[in-house]
């Protein structure tokens, strides 16, 4: 049984900046998917924020013209044989997750514990190294995986590695810069819920941003694609005290905030500023997007720790 702790949650997070720096070191010097080679297929398997992270890095793999996908581990089926398998969980505990690969003779466990009962059942494990999350909230876990599966991309594809440096001085600006946003933000978001909406390139923002405050304060909340948005979610900003949070840069970010405004929402923005909103929380690096997929979390679980600490009254 996991117990899970506001303060430590929080403590958690505080920790972001020195665990990245601590996994930059780590990846600077050695390749955790050295021993992955070519490769047709990838095929990601999580539930959660494990999930969340692998559909970004899918995306971007069949981007660069691989075939990927990341699925729920508690879907029927089995992947085709051919493909490279990487099983994703934190806790590797995940009942889900376990059984997808009960049956599997050859899978990469990417986790935060290589004594679980994931890691012991994989051919080959790839660690988090995202420390203990003693609030029992999956924060650091969910960055690291993040960047664990852009080192996988990388190390298939060429592409440049993830910005983590850069990303460690984002978060401990954010966090640093906590007084000037903080409590206008956690005051904005009251409402009937709150909605992060995200570019699909960064979906896992809202997704992740999402569960935070259903896990902690246990505040109805639900993430949404920006360009989607405006087919699935706009239709809640008639009947809720709709509290919109919005990561910018979906080319359908102007339609999504056009409705947002004729409704009345209210509209916090995170990483840049856009027209109506209520507030803009920037950060260090916010102009390069692939530091706001690594550190736009933070403010979520910031407001969401802190509703969690002090309650939403
Ligand atoms: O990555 P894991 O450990 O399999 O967890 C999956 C999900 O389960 C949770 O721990 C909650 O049950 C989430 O925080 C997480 O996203």
């Amino acid at each position: 049984m996991i117990t899970i702790d506001p303060a430590l949650f929080r403590a958690d997070l505080e920790a972001k900046p020195a665990s990245l720096r601590a996994l930059a070191d780590r990846l600077a010097t050695r390749n955790p998917w050295e021993f992955v080679g070519p490769t047709r297929r990838v095929i990601f398997l999580g539930m959660g924020s494990s999930r969340y992270a692998a559909q970004v890095a899918a995306r971007r793999l069949r981007a660069a013209g691989m075939d990927a996908a990341a699925e729920y581990a508690s879907a029927e089926g089995r992947p085709p044989s051919d493909s490279l398998v990487v099983a994703i969980s934190a806790t590797g505990k995940s009942q889900e997750t376990l059984d997808a690969i009960s049956d599997l003779s050859d899978f990469v466990a990417l986790t935060n514990d290589p004594d679980s009962p994931l890691a012991r059942r994989a051919t080959a494990t790839v660690e988090m190294h995202a420390g203990a999350e003693e609030g029992g909230v999956a924060c650091r876990s969910f960055q690291h995986t993040q960047i664990l599966l852009d080192a996988l991309v990388s190390h298939l594809t060429g592409s440049e590695p993830a910005p983590i440096r850069r990303a460690a001085e984002a978060t401990e600006n954010l966090l640093t810069r906590r007084p000037e946003w903080l409590p206008r933000c956690g005051d904005l978001l009251k409402g009937d819920g709150v909605f992060p909406i995200a570019p699909v390139e960064r979906l896992s923002s809202a997704l992740q941003s999402a569960l935070m405050f259903r896990e902690g304060p246990r505040v109805p909340a639900d993430g949404c694609e920006t360009g989607d948005w405006s087919h699935v979610d706009v239709y809640l900003t008639k009947t809720l005290r709709y509290r919109a949070l919005f990561f910018p840069g979906s080319r359908y970010d102007d339609q999504a905030l056009g409705w947002l405004r004729e409704r009345g929402s209210t509209v916090v923005a995170v990483g840049g500023d856009v027209p109506g909103a209520a507030q803009a929380i920037r950060f260090r690096h916010d102009d390069d997007s692939r530091v706001r997929l690594l550190t736009e979390t933070l403010v979520a679980e910031l407001v969401a720790a802190d509703w969690w600490i002090h309650g939403t009254a």
